[in-house]
């Protein structure tokens, strides 16, 4: 059986005024018809570029391997929450990906495993495809207790018949030029589709998971050179056509058929 379409997602954080998204957009649109047809885009403009940003993928006509995703939505789907934005909103607007429990969320906003699971039933329930992000900061990479806390977080972050994305950011390595050496991250990767299986009480895996943090051009047929990997969550080199769409053409399993022999692909 081929293995499932890499994701290639990018996350333009707080960055984008409507002529600079529009030109983005459309570059990104462009180039990803000429594609591999085993990869897969996701753009996650900010909330006030979602619709213009809409209207060009949607120009692009239904094939296209390039899909709308948003970077939160709040955990119910109306009601007097002054300037939240509910899932449900989201998918009115062809919305289909949205990004969870992001580092920077977790940090600046105090966003707790267990919101972010309530964001998670939202979005679920919406209709949308959660990316649940999940990563060990420095201090507890160094302290020894990455496995504890990506434990913690997936038991969390999760809801119980979860088949959205996970996505694994080292808060460490997000806007470092850093990434964990290749053996590590494969054995992060491993260690996730564990807690995965007991997290949902299945051998069956079908959750991608996808890496995040620094990922460049330059790093991407590394980081793809490990065959499991369901795909990647980029910050920066997203801001810049050229960039993302090399990322993307790194992506294609044509490259890297040779490790296609992962520790757990199904
Ligand atoms: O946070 C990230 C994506 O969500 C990663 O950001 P950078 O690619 O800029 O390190």
């Amino acid at each position: 059986m081929p293995p499932s379409p890499r994701l290639v997602v990018g996350n333009w954080k707080m960055h984008g005024l409507r002529e600079q998204s529009g030109r983005l957009a459309r570059a990104v649109a462009e180039g990803a018809q000429s594609l591999p047809d085993d990869v897969r885009l996701v753009l996650c403009p900010p909330f006030t570029q979602l619709a213009s940003v809409h209207g060009i993928i949607n120009a692009e006509g239904p094939a296209t391997p390039l899909h709308l995703g948003a970077q939160d939505c709040h955990t119910t789907s109306s009601g007097p929450h002054t300037g939240n934005i509910s899932a449900e909103m989201l998918a009115d607007l062809g919305v289909r990906y949205v990004i969870l429990g992001h580092s920077e969320r977790r940090q600046a906003h105090g966003e707790t495993d267990f919101l972010i699971r309530q964001k998670v039933e939202a979005a679920e329930a919406a209709g949308l495809i959660p990316i649940v992000c999940i990563g060990e900061t420095m201090q507890e990479r160094l302290e020894g207790r990455t496995t504890t806390v990506l434990a913690t977080q997936v038991e969390g972050s999760l809801t119980d018949g979860f088949t959205g994305i996970l996505a694994y950011e080292p808060v460490w390595a997000i806007g470092s030029g850093t990434i964990p050496p290749i053996d590590e991250l494969e054995r992060t990767l491993s260690l996730l589709h564990g807690l995965l299986q007991s997290r949902l009480k299945t051998d069956d895996i079908r959750v991608p998971i996808l890496y995040g943090g620094s990922v460049t051009p330059a790093q991407a047929p590394t980081i793809f050179s490990i065959g499991s990997l369901g795909g990647v969550l980029v910050g920066s080199a997203s801001l810049e056509a050229e960039s993302f769409l090399r990322i993307a053409e790194a992506a294609s399993f044509r490259l890297t058929s040779q490790s296609l022999s992962g520790p757990y692909r199904s």
